[in-house]
């Protein structure tokens, strides 16, 4: 399985935030996006994910394991700035809705409600209204979405804000775990995410790009 992106450049407003961005992720590969606020990380990622039309180029996720005319949008989770999760529903009921209306991309199968709660260390909280946590606790129960239903494709924004450094070494094994079953991670971070050889982008913002660390 590969994600390749050709020649991606996106606008916002009047502004062209990056041009000519490529890469391309095989299985078990990460790509970290770097750079100042503003210079164009969540933008990119949500071009990726499809949420936004790019101004030029494209991105597609090829492989003798993908079926022929599969979006890339249909092969990725996306764990934004917020953590899509109803407040007044409990965290069962939160993470059983989407473990349902998600279902499972072919070749994978997402983990039980209460087992993905248990894999981010909140196991005996699953009956709690997802108000009523902390919010490092709401980012981890948005992280466990990534693990009820599979995707070969996990696209991060600032994963670990709000996390303390136990459930950041959570995480970091979780994503490890994911790379290391074939998975392909892009995620933008202001923080390091503990993972060995990732390539890097640094994002420059207003179109004077980025300088690759491959
Ligand atoms: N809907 C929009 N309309 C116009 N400009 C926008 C819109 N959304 C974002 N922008 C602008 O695009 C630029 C890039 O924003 P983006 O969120 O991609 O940056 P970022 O690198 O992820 O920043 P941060 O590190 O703060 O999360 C910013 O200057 C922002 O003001």
């Amino acid at each position: 399985m590969r994600l390749t992106a050709e020649n991606l450049g996106a606008r916002r407003g009047e502004d062209l935030l990056f041009q000519d961005i490529s890469f391309s992720l095989d299985a078990g590969q990460a790509l970290v996006l770097t750079g100042p606020n503003g210079s164009g990380k969540s933008t990119l990622l949500r071009v990726v994910a499809g949420f936004l039309r790019p101004e030029t180029g494209h991105v597609a996720l090829t492989g003798p394991d993908v079926a022929s005319g599969v979006k890339l949008a249909e092969a990725c989770h996306y764990l934004g700035h917020r953590n899509a999760m109803k407040a007044e529903l409990s965290v069962w009921e939160n993470l059983s809705f989407w473990k349902s209306f998600l279902g499972d991309f072919e070749g994978g199968k997402g983990l039980p409600v209460t087992q993905a709660a248990e894999a981010v260390g909140l196991g005996g909280i699953t009956h709690l209204p997802f108000g009523y946590l902390s919010a490092g606790q709401q980012r981890r129960i948005a992280f466990a979405k990534l693990l009820v239903a599979y995707r070969p494709v996990w696209i991060l924004d600032e994963p670990t804000a709000a996390l303390d450094v136990k459930a950041e070494d959570i995480f970091g094994g979780l994503i490890r775990h994911h790379l290391s079953s074939g998975g392909i991670l892009l995620a933008a971070t202001h923080q390091p995410l503990a993972l060995e050889s990732v390539k890097e982008l640094q994002m420059k913002g207003f179109a004077a790009v980025a300088e690759e660390r491959w």
